[in-house]
């Protein structure tokens, strides 16, 4: 494994570690999960739609809705499990998130043109010792990574097709987000756009 660029403290960066059939294998995956768990614009707890459409794999799935942002064994939609996460996933989470204790939650987050993700912090997890892994496939995003306060300064940072990038230990609180995409750098999805996915541990290990 290669070394990874560290950004900031705790965020670490891999780019291009996912080859372009790693890339292409997890992009079919996906559209075929999201076909029994279609993906949905959640509503924040405020009432807004998210530009940023979402599914998941695993045991939990994060969603949204008027009541709160929370972790679910079945599909908010169609009351069903979530789909397998690929054991490609499992295998990436062994070498770059915890050996011992797998992930129970891939969040898919499909990215159309002008679909953003305001800054947050990822907090619905019950221990954040776990890191948070990150993988890029299709469009590149803007990625904006700050500290664990608002108001701490940010940096800007690209984030493209088969990168992988982990947020840990000082970061793993850190604000975080996708200013936008950038449309048609790269040919990787059929139907154009972003997906990211991110590889949690919701429950205590
Ligand atoms: O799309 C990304 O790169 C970030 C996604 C993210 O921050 C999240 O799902 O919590
Ligand atoms: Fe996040």
């Amino acid at each position: 494994m290669m070394n990874p660029v560290s950004l900031v403290p705790g965020f670490d960066l891999w780019p291009g570690l996912l080859s372009p059939d790693a890339q292409a294998a997890l992009v079919v995956a996906v559209l075929d999960a999201a076909k029994i768990a279609p993906a949905a614009h959640y509503a924040t707890p405020y009432g807004k739609a998210m530009s940023v459409a979402m599914t998941s794999l695993g045991p939990l799935g994060w969603t949204s809705d008027a009541a709160g942002y929370r972790y679910a064994e079945r599909h908010p939609g169609t009351g069903a499990p979530w789909p397998d996460m690929p054991q490609a996933l499992l295998d990436l989470w062994t070498a770059l998130g915890d050996p011992n204790v797998p992930p129970d939650a891939c969040l898919v987050n499909l990215y159309g043109p002008e679909a953003r993700m305001s800054l947050h912090q990822d907090r619905d997890e019950a221990d954040p010792h776990f890191p948070v892994l990150s993988i890029s496939l299709g469009d590149t995003a803007v990625f904006r990574i700050g500290g664990t306060s608002r108001k701490d300064p940010t940096r800007s940072v690209r984030l493209a097709s088969g990168d992988v990038c982990r947020l840990s230990g000082p970061a793993r609180l850190a604000f975080h987000g996708v200013d936008r995409i950038l449309p048609g750098s790269s040919r990787l999805v059929p139907d154009g756009g972003r997906i990211n996915l991110t590889l949690r541990r919701a429950r205590p290990g």
